[in-house]
């Protein structure tokens, strides 16, 4: 069957010894109404299909070929070449490059219009550190590759949905980065979003405070009265429906979730143990405010787990249904 609507999305294979590569060949076995194109090394997918014992056909993807869905237990690869060989669990510096070239392409295909949404799998942070590239996360380097002041992190498991104000940042610097327009420009990513992809009309976000107990009343830190509240304020004259700043540390009770379309958490540690704790291996990360689809999984490389056929895919294919909703939006 070739469709002109069918839609095409890209996975990037991630951090090499990791498990996405893993993750890659296992979901070939789920074919949906869909093109997938996986941007790896093509012998890597076949190594680590042959450890898993999972017979795959690895195939060229061709962009100027029709679209079609993709037979079971094919995978089409976008071809791009290791520097070094790869032992699963055994990181190598001199592999980052690959891993940001696969990012590159994937956004590149994106921007073309040759892929409607780019899934990734994960990476590791600070071996492409190691290798002398700054990086801190795909977010970040999404946005900069496609040219994005402002981007925004959200992962979303079953009835909730979890956006940091920041990400990968030290503790240390989080006051000072949390500014009335910071926070001005999340929250209209925010909303935005969660209006135009998510089909809600008037989204209702609770926001977190910085400080324990959204600072009591200016006793326990000033940042929720002379920042956080100013900037809400500001929304709400506009009629947007932000609740806060409250304390971090009883937002998330069932009573409060109950009301809530999504939880601004003002950093990465405040807002995301929640949502792993409820949704590990089940979730979506979600890059707003990108002029390109992008979703991710929920997890990290885990390395110890790579070709050993224990990595669960739960999550990657959440973040493609996810994908496939945002090309569809309701
Ligand atoms: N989207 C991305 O690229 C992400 C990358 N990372 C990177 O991953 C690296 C390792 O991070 P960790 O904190 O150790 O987190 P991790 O998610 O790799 O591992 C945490 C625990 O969860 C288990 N686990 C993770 N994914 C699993 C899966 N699919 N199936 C079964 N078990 C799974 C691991 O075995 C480990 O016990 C770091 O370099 C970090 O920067 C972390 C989160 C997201
Ligand atoms: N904990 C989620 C995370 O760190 C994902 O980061 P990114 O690589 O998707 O920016």
């Amino acid at each position: 069957m070739t469709d002109h609507a069918v839609p095409r999305l890209v996975i990037t294979s991630g951090e090499p010894a990791g498990i996405g590569p893993d993750l890659c060949v296992m979901q070939a076995s789920r074919p949906r109404n869909t093109q997938i194109v996986t941007i790896a090394d093509p012998d890597l997918l076949r190594n680590r299909a042959r450890q898993l014992g999972i017979e795959v056909t690895i195939k060229t993807f061709d962009p100027n070929a029709p679209k079609r869905p993709n037979r079971k237990d094919e995978i089409l690869v976008h071809p791009v070449s290791l520097r070094e060989q790869v032992t699963p669990g055994l990181l190598d510096s001199r592999n980052a490059a690959y891993v940001i070239d696969m990012l590159t392409m994937a956004v590149d295909g994106c921007q073309k219009g040759l892929f409607d949404a780019m899934i990734t799998t994960p990476v590791h942070k600070g071996i492409i550190n190691d290798a002398g590239i700054t990086f801190s996360g795909h977010t970040e380097l999404l946005a900069e590759q496609t040219g994005t002041e402002r981007v925004v992190m959200m992962l979303a498991t079953e009835s909730l949905r979890v956006a940091l104000a920041t990400t990968h940042l030290p503790l240390a610097k989080i006051p000072a980065t949390i500014t009335g327009d910071l926070l001005d420009e999340v929250c209209h990513i925010l909303h935005k979003d969660l209006v135009d992809k998510f089909g809600l009309t008037s989204p209702k976000i609770l926001v977190c405070g910085l400080n324990p107990h959204a600072g009591e009343d200016g006793h326990l830190g000033r940042e929720e009265i002379e920042v956080i509240t100013p900037a809400l304020d500001k929304l709400r004259a506009k009629g947007m429906d932000f609740v806060g700043p409250l304390p971090a540390d009883t937002i998330f009770n069932p009573g409060k979730l109950e009301e809530a379309d999504a939880i601004l958490a003002m950093y990465h540690d405040q807002g995301l143990p929640v949502l792993k704790y409820k949704g590990f291996g089940e979730a979506v990360n979600i890059t707003l405010g990108l002029p390109i689809i992008r979703t991710s999984v929920d997890h990290g490389t885990a390395l110890e787990l790579a070709g050993t056929g224990l990595a669960h895919a739960g999550s990657l294919n959440t973040a493609l249904d996810y994908a496939l909703d945002m090309i569809r939006p309701v």
